[in-house]
């Protein structure tokens, strides 16, 4: 009887399974395999990978903020949507709490992504810690940096399960502890001050310097249209860094949720990764700002190059044979001296860095619309940077920007001359972004815009001269074709309502109508 009966239940699991494997079989036909799964490992923690084959552009996450507010050292923003504020006495203020915000009309009011009700009413409480027109800038910068972390702190009553998402966020306490001044920052000006001026008692200190720590660790920057945010989202926060990553994210002015999206074409099992830093800085200064914020020592494929996976963005003129290039000699030890490849002078990684800073406050203080002063920073340091260091691409970018676009220098007013050097400076910069930030990505969409306009005014006016032969116009203008084409597609992946989005619709504009 018992072998009877255990028949009996072996048929019965044999018969759940075939349906479970039935189901499982039309699950496959109708839903596809999940693009990724987490995993863990001794170097990344939890990070993402692809659980098979990926197309580039395809969307990976798409999920509202955990919690928003305003970024660090931002100058007043409005609480409810993160647009800029001013704090003179006309500014719309809260009738309720009297912090600023951009009008009565704000989108943002009582939501949760925005002033919320409940922080209104803790905010209200606490009068003296509202912004004042009086208030020096650090004073206000210290003060919005506090916004977010009282918003998490509040989310404990309001939303206990979200709170309990971000507290399983990383947030490197210990390795924190041991920055003196890192730790006696955040003692300082949030931990004290939150629990003895704002007497948030209930919560432990301990618990404050863990947010601090998960903020500074998960934190996504945002904004569209001059709204800027920093926001915690539930899961793309897992995704590991690289500094030439494979997905590329954007996004929505709307609901502020993230669109992450692979940029290339992945492999399955590849590691899913993204930058935390910005893509053109060398590499001395991207380590170093990632180990500040995110307490680790990159050590990537572009990291270990010398030459930056061939960009060579951050190969300096050597000042003494005026003919080598010189580069890091070892680019995983940030101590390490840079050497010329012709001969054999050498630069201490330290005093490097100092000079980085230097040529980096000047191209700071140039006001990103002067056109001569941007040109005048390239001719000034031409013989101390090799041409793709990312200081000078950063200037030639602005100066791609502009050209064509500012009153004395729109298209029809500037010189053959001046609409070649916007093309040369273009081309330089896609040539970097392809090794650097290769397919679907904002930037790369970007220069393509302002690449095609100059190629097609060239390719008319040599036409018109008799200086082009018409093989030669036709190829220019399929050139000018193929920029449109891709700098459709990545940009019309931009969120509607973004200035990015919008190009996208002028390039797919021009390419219908050159299309006739
Ligand atoms: C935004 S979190 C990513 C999620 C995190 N791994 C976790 O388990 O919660 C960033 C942290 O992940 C780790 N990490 C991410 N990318 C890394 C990389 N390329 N090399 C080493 N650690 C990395 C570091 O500890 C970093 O501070």
């Amino acid at each position: 009887m018992p072998a009877r009966k255990n028949q009996r239940r072996h048929h019965h699991h044999k018969q759940h399974n075939n349906n479970h494997s039935n189901k499982q079989q039309q699950q496959q036909q109708t839903e596809p395999t999940p693009a990724y799964r987490v995993e863990k490992s001794e170097i990344y923690g939890r990070y993402l990978v692809a659980n098979r084959e990926l197309a580039a552009g395809e969307l990976l996450i798409e999920e509202q903020p955990l919690a928003i507010g305003p970024c660090v050292s931002c100058d007043p923003v409005c609480l409810g949507c993160y647009q800029p504020v001013q704090l003179e006495a006309q500014q719309y203020r809260c009738p309720a709490c009297s912090w600023p915000l951009c009008g009565a009309e704000c989108r943002g009011l009582n939501q949760s992504t925005g002033h919320s009700t409940w922080e209104c009413e803790a905010l209200a409480k606490r009068p003296q810690q509202r912004p004042v027109e009086s208030a020096t800038p650090d004073e206000l910068r210290d003060l919005y940096e506090l916004v977010l972390i009282v918003r998490i702190v509040l989310l404990r009553g309001v939303q206990p399960e979200q709170y309990a998402l971000i507290r399983r966020m990383e947030s490197h306490t210990e390795e924190r502890r041991l920055n003196v001044s890192l730790w006696e920052h955040y003692e300082a000006k949030v931990v004290r001050r939150l629990r003895e001026e704002w007497q948030l008692l209930d919560v432990e200190a301990e618990e404050l310097h863990e947010i601090c720590g998960i903020l500074d660790v998960n934190c996504f920057e945002i904004g569209q249209r001059g709204a800027k945010a920093r926001t915690l989202y539930p899961s793309a926060f897992l995704l590991a860094h690289d500094c030439s990553p494979n997905t590329s994210h954007t996004d929505d002015p709307g609901n502020f949720a993230i669109l992450l999206r692979t940029s290339r074409a992945v492999r399955e099992q590849e590691p899913l990764t993204l930058s935390y830093a910005y893509t053109l800085q060398g590499t001395l200064k991207r380590r170093t700002f990632i180990q500040g914020g995110k307490l680790f020592w990159c050590q990537c494929q572009r990291c270990a190059d010398p030459r930056e996976l061939g960009s060579d963005c951050s190969a300096l003129v050597c000042k003494l044979c005026s003919q080598g290039n010189v580069r890091a000699t070892d680019p995983l030890d940030q101590t390490a001296d840079w050497a010329c490849d012709h001969c054999d002078h050498r630069i201490n990684a330290s005093d490097l860095e100092r000079l980085l800073d230097r040529i980096n406050d000047d191209l700071e203080s140039i006001d990103v619309h002067n056109i001569p002063a941007l040109e005048n920073f390239l001719t000034r340091y031409r013989e101390v940077l090799r041409p793709n260091h990312y200081l000078l691409l950063s200037a030639k970018y602005s100066l791609c920007q502009i050209y064509g676009r500012i009153e004395g220098y729109l298209l029809p007013q500037m010189s053959p001359e001046d609409v070649a050097r916007k093309e040369r400076y273009c081309r330089q910069f896609l040539h970097i972004i392809n090794l650097l930030e290769p397919g679907l990505t904002r930037l790369r969409g970007l220069i393509m815009y302002e690449l095609h306009a100059p190629i097609m005014v060239l390719a008319q006016l040599g036409m018109q001269t008799g200086q082009l032969t018409r093989p030669e116009f036709q190829r220019r203008i399929k050139e000018v074709l193929k920029l449109l084409e891709d700098s459709a597609q990545i940009l019309q992946l931009e969120p509607p309502g973004s200035s990015e989005h919008e190009m996208g619709l002028a390039a797919a504009d021009a390419l219908s109508k050159m299309r006739g």
